[in-house]
């Protein structure tokens, strides 16, 4: 198998550092804008295969889109991080050029390539490329709700004082501060409801503190996570890879499905060896299902600004 990862920022190494370690791919290609970053941190991280054991193949390079032949999935983080106080949507003028170019090249040498999307404003980016390529929906897959999941267990396992790997919960809608919905009604400790052991209170404060997840750690940090982001793209990629069939909240193309069409948004999919494969239809309550249809609306306002 062959992976492309292009930026080799923060979050397109981590991913392909995730990558290597699992052995996920024999090929990984990371690719850059920037002269002799790629080939820079790849080297870094084939360093590290002596140590760790790993025998995947990591090579970069500077936009030779030549070398990510045939590659059966391509990850897209290339872009610009937000900074404090901005909002992932702030990054629309600059990252939807890049993400329209870097998804025209890629196409012209892998074209049955599983696109992943990572750029932000995410779901914009999603569409932008479903729109772009032209591919079959299911080979587009934006990464948000993976992440935003993960975020929401911490947050939650911090609160009943247990281990996220014993918790299952979803974050489905837009990847936004203020159009995310972490599903606590949903949300179980090892099949028994969170609600149970939460007050109202403790509800509220998880949610929200899921929903500024990404802007508190970029106000501490300066520029926006990558270890998350990283392991959540991977774990994409591992479902597509060894088709595993997980159940992930990813950005995909609506077609009526949650009462939406016309747009990527975070649903809950299957992912395989085809991309994603089938829409799960969660049972939301008429509360969940407003918030979905505001959260649509806010990200179809934002696809509104693209042109084509
Ligand atoms: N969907 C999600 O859940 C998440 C999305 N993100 C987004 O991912 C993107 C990347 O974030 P970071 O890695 O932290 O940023 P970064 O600045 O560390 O890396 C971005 C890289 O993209 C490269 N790049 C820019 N234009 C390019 C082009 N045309 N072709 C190839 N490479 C190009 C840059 O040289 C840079 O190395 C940002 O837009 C960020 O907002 C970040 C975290 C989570
Ligand atoms: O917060 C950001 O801008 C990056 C991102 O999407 C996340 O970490 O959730």
């Amino acid at each position: 198998m062959k992976v492309t990862v292009v930026g080799a920022g923060a979050v397109g190494a981590t991913c392909t550092d995730n990558i290597a370690r699992k052995e996920l791919a024999e090929e990984l290609i990371l690719l850059d804008i920037k002269e002799g970053f790629a080939e820079g941190k790849s080297i870094d991280m084939m360093q590290t295969s002596a140590l760790l054991g790993f025998d995947t193949k990591i090579k970069g390079c500077t936009n030779d889109y030549a070398s990510t032949a045939d590659s059966n999935v391509v990850v897209i983080t290339s872009g610009l991080p937000r900074k404090p106080g901005m909002t992932r949507e702030e990054l629309i003028g600059t990252n939807a050029d890049i993400v329209k170019g870097v998804t025209e090249n890629i196409l012209k040498y892998s074209p049955n390539a599983v696109i992943i999307v990572v750029s932000n404003p995410m779901d914009t980016m999603t569409y932008l490329t479903l729109k772009t390529s032209g591919l079959p929906k299911n080979r587009i897959i934006g990464m948000g709700g993976a992440l935003d999941s993960a975020r929401f267990k911490y947050y939650l396992s911090q609160e009943l004082g247990c281990s996220p790997a014993d918790l299952n919960a979803m974050v489905i809608g837009g990847h936004g501060d203020t159009t995310m919905i972490p599903l606590i009604k949903h949300a179980t400790w090892n099949s028994i409801p969170v609600t149970q052991f939460l007050s109202q209170d403790q509800q509220e404060k998880v949610v929200s503190a899921t929903m500024v997840g990404g802007a508190t750690l970029t106000k501490l940090i300066g520029t926006s996570a990558w270890y998350a982001p990283g392991a959540g793209t991977a774990a994409i990629v591992e479902s597509i890879l060894r088709d595993e069939k997980k159940l992930l909240p990813c950005s995909v193309s609506l077609e009526g499905e949650y009462g939406q069409s016309d747009i990527a948004i975070g649903v809950p999919v299957v992912i395989g060896k085809n991309g994603w494969e089938k829409i799960i239809d969660l049972q939301l309550s008429d509360d969940e299902k407003a918030a979905f249809a505001k959260s649509a609306d806010a990200v179809r306002n934002m696809n509104d600004v693209l042109s084509f």
